[in-house]
C-alpha cells in the first residue's frame, strides 16, 4: 500500500482526477473501451466534480459503481443517482453507464442478469474504492451475511450483501474482482478513517473487510 497525503481535499480531488484520467488515457491505447469503477456515499462527490471535465475519449469509456444501495435511483442514497448527477456529465457525459441496480424487489431478482454485463469488461481498468469509518468497503461490511463469500478467492463477480452497519439490501463487486483492477486507488477523508485505515492493516479481511485489497492499493487521503 502506497499512501499520499495531500494539504486539503480541493488538492486532493485535482490530482487524484487527474491521475485516473491519465491511468484511463493509458487503457484507452490498448483497448477499444475501457471500465472505470468508482464509489458512491459522501466522499468521492469533489473528484467526480474535477474529472468530469477532462479531457479523455469518454465515449470509449465505461463507468460502473463498486456497489449499489438497493433503493431506486431517484433516491436520495442512490449511489447511481450521485454516479449521474457528479461525474456522467459536463465532458463524461458521453461515458457509458454499466448499471448496478435494476427495478426489482431485491438484488437477488436481477443479479445475474446485471452480472452478464459486467463479465465481459473484466479485468476492470481502474478502479477508485471509498472506506466507511467501520472499515467497509465497496459494500463488503464488518458482519455482513455474505461477507465470507465476498472475500473468498473464487467469489462470484457480484453479490448481494446485508448488514447490520447498512440501512438498506446492497450489491456488490467482491473483494478478488476489485483485486484484479489494473490500478487501485482508495480515497479516504478525515483524523477517523485515517485511524480506521491504520487499524485495518493489522486485522484480518473478516474484522476490517478493507484489508482485503489494500496490496498494491494508492490510498489518497487529506484532513
Ligand atoms: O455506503 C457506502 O459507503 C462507502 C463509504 O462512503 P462515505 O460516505 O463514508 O464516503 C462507499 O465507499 C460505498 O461506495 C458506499 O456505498
Amino acid at each position: 500500500m502506497n499512501l499520499i497525503e495531500y494539504a486539503d481535499r480541493e488538492m486532493l480531488a485535482i490530482d487524484l482526477a487527474d491521475k485516473l484520467a491519465s491511468e484511463l488515457r493509458a487503457s484507452l491505447d490498448s483497448h477499444d473501451r475501457v471500465t472505470l469503477a468508482v464509489p458512491g456515499g459522501t466522499s468521492p462527490g469533489p473528484v467526480f466534480d474535477a474529472l468530469c471535465g477532462v479531457r479523455l475519449d469518454w465515449g470509449r469509456v465505461d463507468v460502473m459503481l463498486t456497489d449499489e444501495r438497493w433503493v431506486p435511483t431517484d433516491h436520495e442514497r442512490s449511489n447511481t443517482r450521485l454516479l449521474r448527477q457528479r461525474l456522467l456529465t459536463d465532458r463524461a457525459s458521453d461515458a457509458r453507464l454499466v448499471p448496478l441496480y435494476a427495478d426489482a424487489r431485491q438484488p437477488e431478482d436481477v443479479l445475474a442478469e446485471i452480472e452478464l454485463e459486467i463479465k465481459p469488461r473484466l479485468p476492470l481498468n481502474v478502479v477508485l474504492l471509498g472506506m466507511g469509518a467501520d472499515m467497509h468497503t465497496a459494500s463488503i461490511f464488518p458482519g455482513a451475511d455474505l461477507l465470507a463469500e465476498a472475500l473468498a478467492s473464487d467469489a462470484p463477480v457480484l453479490l448481494p450483501m446485508r448488514a447490520p452497519g447498512a440501512p438498506e439490501p446492497r450489491i456488490t463487486i467482491t473483494a478478488h474482482v476489485l483485486n484484479g483492477a489494473l490500478a487501485k486507488h482508495l480515497l479516504i477523508f478525515g483524523s477517523e478513517k485515517r485511524d480506521a485505515l491504520e487499524k485495518a492493516r493489522t486485522l484480518s479481511p473478516e474484522e476490517a473487510p478493507v484489508a482485503a485489497v489494500l496490496d498494491g492499493m494508492t490510498v489518497h487521503w487529506a484532513e
